[in-house]
């Protein structure tokens, strides 16, 4: 291995500690900041997600709000319980988890939450304010990438970015974040219509990969030293008949990059930080 690893399970948790002070701080004003979370069904990754989630507030001192409805909860059950967290006050930010079951309306319960208490910087509203510039949560993974890169010194005003996937929860937002004034990056967004995709992830300088493809990104792709963040996390069945998690970066690229930030324990217990960073600042406003 060359590649230095980018820690990302480390750095959330020196987040966390800044987080349990500004936490500690609110009490002081006698705000609890409160997540709330929606899940619907009983998918396992999903659960395991979420109580993830659960577990991260407890550590910093933020109050969690569950709500669990059955696989079948209608449209009507599920617009309630958001209508229900949209008005209660000690409610700071909820994320509904994704995916939804088939015959729910993803598009109609995402613009259902209030933006303001869009803890995932999803809503159609906040994407909005994001391209025009304006104050908006920020999407959780996209934010932790940035804040990840931020914290180890990873130069991005001026960098050439390859960001590998136009998903609405990464590649898009992500692109949106870094070509910001603040950021100053320039980005390349890359999808499964780029013709030589190898010639744009060889030119950069940081490549980014969220296409969800196990081991899209080689060793050949990429010039030695390059940054490279691992974003993707698909479940597969290994040798073994057992599931796990696989990334989107081919094992080999560490023997290559400069930087890499690994899956798992990089981006996403970052997402999980941002998460609750969001929260926290939603609850400083008042
Ligand atoms: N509304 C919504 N918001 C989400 O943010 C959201 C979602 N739906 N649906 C599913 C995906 C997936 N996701 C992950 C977050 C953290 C890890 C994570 O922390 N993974 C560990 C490994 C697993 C673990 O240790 O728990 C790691 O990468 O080191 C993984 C996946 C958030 N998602």
């Amino acid at each position: 291995m060359t590649a230095t690893l980018l820690d990302g399970k480390a750095t959330a948790a020196e987040i966390k500690d800044e987080l349990r002070a500004r936490v500690k701080a609110l009490a002081e004003r006698g705000i609890v900041p409160g997540l709330g979370t929606v899940l619907v069904g009983s998918d396992p990754g999903s659960q395991a997600y979420v109580n993830g989630k659960h577990r991260d507030c407890a550590e910093v001192g933020i109050a969690s709000i569950r709500r669990e409805l059955p696989a079948d909860a209608t449209q009507a059950q599920v617009d309630e319980t958001l209508a229900e967290l949209n008005a209660d006050p000690a409610c700071h930010g909820y994320i509904v988890q994704l995916p939804l079951p088939g015959h729910l309306d993803t598009q109609r319960v995402l613009e259902l939450i209030d933006p303001d208490k869009d803890a995932d910087g999803l809503h159609p509203v906040n994407l909005g304010r994001l391209v025009l510039g304006y104050d908006a949560p920020l999407p959780c993974t996209p934010r932790g990438i940035v804040e990840l890169l931020r914290r180890h010194d990873v130069p991005l005003r001026g960098a050439n970015v390859a960001v590998v996937g136009r998903g609405n929860t990464v590649g898009r937002p992500l692109g949106l974040l870094l070509t910001r004034r603040s950021e100053n990056a320039t980005v390349t967004l890359c999808h499964t219509g780029t013709l030589d995709l190898a010639a744009h992830t060889r030119a950069a300088d940081i490549v980014i990969v969220a296409a969800g493809v196990p081991g899209l990104l080689t060793t050949d792709m990429i010039t030695p030293g390059a940054v490279v963040v691992d974003v993707g996390i698909t479940r597969v069945i290994g040798s073994d008949g057992k599931g796990r998690y696989t990334g989107d970066v081919d094992p080999e690229v560490a023997e290559v990059a400069g930087k890499l930030v690994p899956m798992p324990g990089g981006v996403g217990p970052m997402t999980r930080a941002m998460l609750l960073t969001n929260v926290v600042e939603r609850a400083e406003r008042g």
